[in-house]
């Protein structure tokens, strides 16, 4: 069933925690709302679920609100099983709570939960107690109890939040890959834009309750629609210029403003993004047939950090900006070495 928010707002006390929140995610879709701490994200999961009322604003899910109760999976970050009941047990159990008419008879009821521990890989563990599991498999186990009610929504609040980065992983690779099997209409919460692109169709970017931007992770990343989801998603190198002869200007950065931003007027203040693989560095000779390119600048090699494939550089210009290169491998950069920088690409955000 398709989800769909619209201009949600919520408060608690005199703090708005959501400001006006649109968002559609499709039938069979997997969406992640992304955003750093305390931005709203999983005020607005409660809301859907039905956990949470907005102040003003519509939910539905599939075509009812949250009030006449369509069936949602919850998954928490803490893996809220029962310890004193089996594996078994815990996923049988929204199915054993069911009003007696809705309810299954025992061997369907164990035949499904047998189907739910395949899908989760641990049949082997069916009479075992949560104690007994790893957390990974505790959260498997919590993602098949969620699913055994076959929920129109799925509802994931940083699901993987509490386990290791290796386990982390690969759990996120089996719920993608889950996800692809099932096809439940799914919201998963997560701080982590990694995982976020990894799993989910779309992320939606929240901050300070306000969505800053809905796209695919591809999209989102690289046309982002504010600094912020710049920042957010990947590195970025952010400096604030202001418009001059239709150029942008920073220091010794002067980049020449195209389309309908070339209409700008001096003085307006304006935002750059540069992600640091859009820096590249030449040796002053090489860059000697560039001299009188826009964009060119130099600066002098402050720090090199080889970090697994990528080498990171940290450029002070001769104007004085701070940036901060990535470059596939290392080309022989030494600490003090004056280089030239051509800007391959950069977002421009007008005020
Ligand atoms: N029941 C509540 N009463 C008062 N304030 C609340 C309540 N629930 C959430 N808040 C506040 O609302 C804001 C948003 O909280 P929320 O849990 O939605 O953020 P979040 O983006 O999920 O953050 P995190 O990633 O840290 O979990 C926070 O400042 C939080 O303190």
């Amino acid at each position: 069933m398709e989800v769909s928010l619209s201009a949600i707002h919520k408060s608690f006390g005199k703090h708005q925690v959501l400001r006006g929140i649109d968002l559609k995610v499709e039938e069979g879709e997997i969406v992640a709302l992304l955003g750093p701490s305390g931005c709203g994200k999983t005020t607005l999961l409660r809301i859907v679920a039905g956990l949470e009322t907005p102040d003003t604003g519509e939910v539905l899910v599939g075509n009812a609100s949250p009030s006449s109760k369509p069936v949602v999976g919850f998954v928490f970050q803490h893996y809220a099983l029962f310890p004193h009941m089996t594996v078994f047990e815990n996923v049988a159990f929204g199915l054993r709570v069911r009003k007696r008419a809705d309810r299954l008879p025992e061997p369907k009821l164990r035949k499904r939960v047998e189907e739910l521990l395949a899908l989760i890989r641990l049949e082997h563990l069916a009479e075992s107690r949560p104690t007994q599991l790893s957390g990974g498999q505790r959260q498997r186990v919590a993602l098949a109890r969620a699913l055994a009610v076959d929920p129109a929504v799925l509802l994931l609040d940083e699901p993987f939040g509490a386990l290791d980065a290796s386990v982390r992983k690969e759990l996120r690779r089996w719920l993608k890959k889950l996800h692809e099997e099932l096809k439940v209409t799914s919201i998963l919460v997560t701080h982590d834009q990694e995982e976020a692109s990894e799993i989910a169709d779309r992320l939606a970017v929240i901050n300070h309750g306000v969505l800053e931007q809905v796209g695919t992770p591809h999209e989102v990343y690289s046309r982002p629609a504010s600094p912020f989801v710049s920042t957010f998603l990947g590195d970025a190198n952010v400096v604030q210029c202001e418009v001059q002869g239709g150029s942008v200007r920073a220091a010794d950065l002067r980049l020449t403003l195209n389309g309908h931003a070339g209409h700008a007027v001096d003085g307006k203040k304006a935002t750059v993004v540069i992600r640091p693989h859009d820096l590249e560095l030449l040796s002053t000779a090489e860059s000697a047939g560039y001299r009188d390119v826009d964009d060119g600048l130099l600066a002098t090699v402050r720090r090199v950090r080889n970090t697994g494939p990528l080498v990171r550089v940290d450029l002070l210009t001769k104007g004085g900006l701070l940036l901060e290169a990535q470059l596939l491998e290392n080309a022989r950069l030494a600490v003090d070495t004056e280089v030239s920088i051509r800007v391959r690409s950069h977002r421009l955000f007008l005020e």
